[in-house]
């Protein structure tokens, strides 16, 4: 089997697959996090992988950047390698002085910029929402781990260099946790062809405090991150 996108064999993704934007951060965390990891396809280096945790099939592949390119992945997994669940694991900056580099941000809905979610849905706008039993279920990892999360509204931008100001004053105003690219796309792609999705990300950049996290910083806190994702996703592979 193979897609225009995806060179995987027939069978080759587990049901439930982490997505982080940068394809060598699937490659990090097959590596590092998986038993028995195998690339499973590579189509435009985009690398997706298929390892095992806790003894139980897993998958992980890279989103790229951006709505239409998550949309393409997410899509032809769900359809054409029967992927349950998708849990898209990347990093965001946040708005308000309440949010704080480091904390984790998960999102129960995602706001957007983007016309994709009007264009499927009779040019009306469809509440982009989580999976609650993933919300559920990574809050409570969440708790365990003694993580700081936020549980709220994200904002999908199209744009990643639009320094329009203003549109954060809003989108404080509107209690938005986090800016970053690719979840409200991901759940228009969930809501449609019926697969459950969820977004988890680490606030590596403050927008409005013109903070950002070390490289290190990066690494560490975005391995707290998939720690709590495994723990949330491990009753269910
Ligand atoms: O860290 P990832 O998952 O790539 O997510 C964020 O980082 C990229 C921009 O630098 C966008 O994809 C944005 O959504
Ligand atoms: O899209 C993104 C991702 C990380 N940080 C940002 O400020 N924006």
């Amino acid at each position: 089997m193979m897609t225009p996108h995806i060179n995987a064999a027939a069978g080759a993704f587990a049901k439930t697959v982490l997505m982080p934007g940068d394809p060598l951060r699937a490659k990090y965390i097959a590596e590092n996090f998986l038993d028995n990891p195998k690339l499973v396809t590579d189509v435009r280096n985009m690398l997706g992988y298929t390892g095992e945790y806790q003894g139980k099939k897993i998958s992980v592949m890279g989103s790229g950047m951006g709505i239409p390119s998550i949309s393409i992945y997410a899509k032809e997994l769900i359809t054409e390698y029967g992927v349950e669940n998708i849990i898209r694991i990347g990093s965001c900056g946040a708005v308000s002085d309440k949010i704080k580099l480091m904390d984790v941000v998960m999102a129960m809905g995602a706001s957007t910029d983007s016309a994709v979610n009007r264009t499927r849905f009779a040019n009306t706008d469809f509440a982009m929402i989580g999976d609650f039993d993933l919300l559920r279920k990574a809050a409570d990892a969440a708790e365990k781990l003694g993580t700081n999360y936020h549980v709220g509204n994200l904002y999908s931008s199209d744009l990643f260099y639009s320094g329009d100001e203003a549109r954060y004053d809003l989108m404080e105003k509107y209690g938005i946790l986090g800016v970053e690219m690719e979840a409200a796309g991901l759940y228009g792609v969930a809501a449609e062809y019926g697969a459950r999705a969820l977004a988890m990300m680490t606030v590596t950049d403050h927008l409005r405090q013109g903070l950002h996290l070390s490289a290190e910083e990066r690494q560490h806190t975005l391995n707290e991150m998939i720690k709590l994702t495994l723990e949330a996703v491990s009753g269910d592979l």
